[in-house]
């Protein structure tokens, strides 16, 4: 059965979602959600989808919007899409550290029989924190280390000279709900790492810029009840957003792809 969708976005994650979803048989992306400027800009094309400014818009048979557009964005549909009925696929997951949006969005959505889903997006291991979670208490530490490019325009620059740091420098230590906010073009996986291991608060965050590297890293360590675990992963950037992991890109594909089979993971 094809399934018709939406996406929320048309930057990097959507440009290469869409191309890695190809002519894929059993997805189809009726509509992309784009902001009411960029509506009729020319290059502003794909397949037979129709870029629409608003949820309003969107065609009856859509039953998911994926968002892959940043933390406003979201904040701007996320009501609305549940409302409709339509499950919500996110990324910037960054955004649910506000309390009161987290409640709204969560709550709208049981009332009106929807799902929200927080796709794994760059980071892994959510597995095995909420089954560390499910047990009892746990120490969550994410270390989040980037190229300089990853950082520039962020609140990083007042923190350290990204032009001239020779070696990695942590520039901001706290907690998931602090970072989710003061970085939320960087730190969503700090969020989603939240939401699934030991909450907003409890979860401690680093973020290193290291001029070495060329790659993302992210880095999840655990104690608990029923042990530890350390999760490390290396990541390639999106060619057309250094702070982007291009792993987020197939975990969208993995989500879409998984959620037609019989057999899941849970
Ligand atoms: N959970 C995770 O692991 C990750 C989450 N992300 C999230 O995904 C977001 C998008 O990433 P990229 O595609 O690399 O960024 P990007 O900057 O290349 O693309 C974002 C696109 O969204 C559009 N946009 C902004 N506001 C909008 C609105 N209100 N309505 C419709 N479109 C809007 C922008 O014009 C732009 O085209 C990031 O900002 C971040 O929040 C990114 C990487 C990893
Ligand atoms: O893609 C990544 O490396 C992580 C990221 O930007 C985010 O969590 O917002």
């Amino acid at each position: 059965m094809t399934a018709s969708i939406a996406i929320i976005g048309f930057g990097s994650i959507t440009q290469t979602l869409l191309s890695a979803l190809g002519e894929s048989d059993d997805i189809r992306v009726s509509n992309i959600v784009v902001r009411p400027e960029r509506i009729g800009t020319t290059g502003y094309r794909w397949r037979d989808a129709c870029f629409v400014a608003s949820i309003d818009e969107l065609a009856p048979d859509v039953e998911l919007v994926v968002e892959a557009a940043g933390q406003p964005a979201l904040v701007q549909h996320a009501e609305k899409v549940v409302t409709s009925g339509r499950r919500l696929a996110l990324v910037s997951s960054g955004a649910l550290a506000d309390d009161s949006f987290r409640t709204k969005v969560s709550s709208a959505a049981t009332r009106n029989g929807s799902e929200v889903h927080v796709i794994s997006g760059a980071i892994g291991a959510l597995d095995a924190l909420s089954t560390a979670r499910a047990a009892g208490v746990q120490t969550v530490r994410y270390t989040g280390i980037k190229p300089t490019a990853a950082w520039r325009g962020t609140p990083a620059e007042d923190c350290v000279d990204l032009d001239k740091i020779t070696e990695a420098v942590t520039f901001f230590t706290g907690s998931a709900r602090d970072v989710a906010q003061r970085y939320p073009k960087n730190a969503n996986v700090a969020a989603t790492i939240a939401l699934a291991g030991s909450g907003f608060d409890e979860t401690r965050v680093s973020l290193v810029a290291d001029p070495a590297v060329i790659h993302n890293c992210h880095i999840v360590e655990s104690e608990g009840v029923l042990g530890a675990f350390r999760f490390e992963t290396t990541a390639a950037p999106l060619s057309s957003n250094p702070r982007t992991s291009g792993s987020t890109v197939f975990s969208i594909v993995s989500f879409l792809r998984d959620r037609t089979n019989a057999i899941r993971l849970a």
